[in-house]
């Protein structure tokens, strides 16, 4: 990933936090037990490393290798229509879609009983006659790949034995994720064919696919389409681009995955996927889906009026350390994800938690993706009752059922400053869906209380209703 990565997710924050309700009441009680004062002043300025940046491919994969069901939303999907004046047609079941037998035997199979939110509108758009093309935007998890899908696996020919449908994923792994989805959905389909096109998959020259469903990169996808001619553009009729924010974040994607389309035929449905809608996806996003529908699934809102927060005063690493052994036993009643600041301070305390004879996981940077996703599957499965991580680990990622957050360290931007988007996403996940809970904030230098008290002005500021 290029180094302006580390502005995306800056950017990404930011689209975040807007739609965050900022009902912020940061009641920084102290938490008397260990209510010392300050002793020394150290200044961790100089000692702040960038943060090494976040790898949004990663994190998709992660979150898509841990989840097991659909993400329960209760907002409304926004829709809007290229011809306003065509009746909005969703649907409530999948048998009113009209699918092939097959198809809804393999939706069934699945254990999928009714189109998600995002389903019920999408598909009705994607499988209708003549083809309408769409740009969707959805958070992860809501069933976005699965209606793609499903909307491509209606549209082949099975008779027809070469290329119809064409979907670029942004990389290997997710190409492969999305190409199990569709031999899940097509297992009642043996007719349907698929070919992975991706770096390794190599094909002898001169080799016309027979397969009617073409799953890859857009670097491969286009040297098959252009140089090596394995597939005949012009016979394409569905386009789908997954992952388009995730796309635009990895260098040179943006152009090929133009390079692809324009080799499409006009006629061919466009359909374009991404979790978020920052204005550098929707640039792309318009380029590369003419005459679109569109629809939004808004991001539920996060409320931070059900969580608790304190803070603790120390004057060291080892007496945070101290501090959040005498606070263990409380916390592990439920389960509680402990964030620090580098990869190193996250060692170190899972070194030292562990020493004390408690059994805790580490979710470091360094770890391959199946690795983490084996950490945090522990986690979810309630294996392990802490977690001790960096925030550049998991961001994004979601584990539901935590109800305690531990900020060992405070939130910091590369330049020093309070990272309060980070902060919100860090103690919301600990108030999900109303559910209460508790974040503590450890504090060990002067430093890190102006960072605490800057942090408790600006959500203040922004909601100038909290007393
Ligand atoms: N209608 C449905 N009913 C039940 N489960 C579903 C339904 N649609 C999808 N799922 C399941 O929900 C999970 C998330 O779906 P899916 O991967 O399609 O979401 P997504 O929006 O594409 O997520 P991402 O952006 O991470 O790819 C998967 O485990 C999928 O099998």
């Amino acid at each position: 990933m290029a180094s302006d990565s580390w502005a995306q997710a800056v950017d990404e924050q930011e689209a975040a936090a807007e739609s965050v309700r900022l009902n912020l009441t940061l009641t920084l009680s102290t938490y008397r037990e260990m209510n010392n004062s300050i002793k020394h002043y150290t200044n961790h300025n100089n000692s702040l490393s960038i943060r090494s940046v976040s790898d949004k491919a990663a994190q998709s994969l992660l979150n898509k290798l841990i989840r097991s069901n659909l993400v329960n939303t209760t907002n409304q999907v926004e829709v809007l229509q290229r011809d306003p004046s065509s009746p909005l047609y969703s649907v409530k079941s999948f048998e009113e879609l009209r699918l092939k037998p097959q198809l809804l035997q393999g939706v069934y199979a699945m254990g999928f009983n009714r189109p998600s939110k995002i389903q019920e509108t999408a598909l009705p758009m994607m499988l209708a006659e003549p083809p309408q093309n769409l740009i969707a935007q959805s958070q992860s998890g809501t069933g976005k790949t699965a209606a793609f899908v499903l909307a491509m696996l209606s549209h082949v020919d099975p008779e027809n034995k070469w290329p119809q449908c064409l979907c670029v994923s942004p990389t290997y792994e997710l190409a492969l994720q999305t190409g199990k989805v569709i031999e899940q959905m097509g297992k009642f389909y043996p007719e349907v064919q698929l070919v992975y096109a991706i770096r390794g998959n190599k094909l002898e020259r001169g080799t016309r696919l027979q397969e009617q469903i073409v799953i890859g990169t857009p670097g491969t996808v286009l040297d098959w389409c252009q140089k090596l001619k394995f597939i005949e553009p012009k016979r394409i009729k569905v386009f789908v681009l997954d992952e388009a924010d995730v796309m635009i974040a990895t260098q040179g994607h943006q152009d090929q995955s133009i390079r692809i389309q324009r080799m499409l035929p006009k006629t061919c449905q466009m359909l374009l996927f991404s979790a978020t809608f920052e204005d550098t996806v929707w640039n792309f996003a318009k380029r590369i889906v003419p005459d679109p529908n569109i629809i939004k699934l808004k991001r539920e809102e996060e409320t931070l009026d059900t969580i608790k927060q304190y803070y603790v005063i120390c004057n060291s690493k080892e007496e945070k350390f101290q501090a959040l052994c005498n606070i263990y036993g409380a916390i592990t009643i439920a389960q509680a994800m402990i964030f620090c600041h580098t990869r190193k301070t996250a060692g170190w305390l899972a070194g030292e938690l562990s020493r004390e004879g408690h059994q805790v996981a580490l979710l470091s940077g360094e770890m391959q993706v199946e690795q983490r996703a084996a950490v945090i599957e522990r986690f979810r499965d309630g294996k392990e009752k802490v977690l001790v991580t960096t925030n550049v680990c998991a961001r994004g990622i979601d584990v539901e059922q935590v109800s305690v957050v531990i900020n060992f360290d405070l939130p910091v931007d590369k330049d020093g400053n309070p990272d309060n988007e980070t902060y919100l996403h860090r103690i919301g996940r600990t108030g999900r869906f109303g559910k209460r809970g508790l974040a503590i904030n450890m504090v060990d230098s002067r430093f890190s209380m102006n960072i605490l008290n800057r942090i408790q002005e600006h959500f203040s500021k922004m909601n100038p209703d909290v007393s």
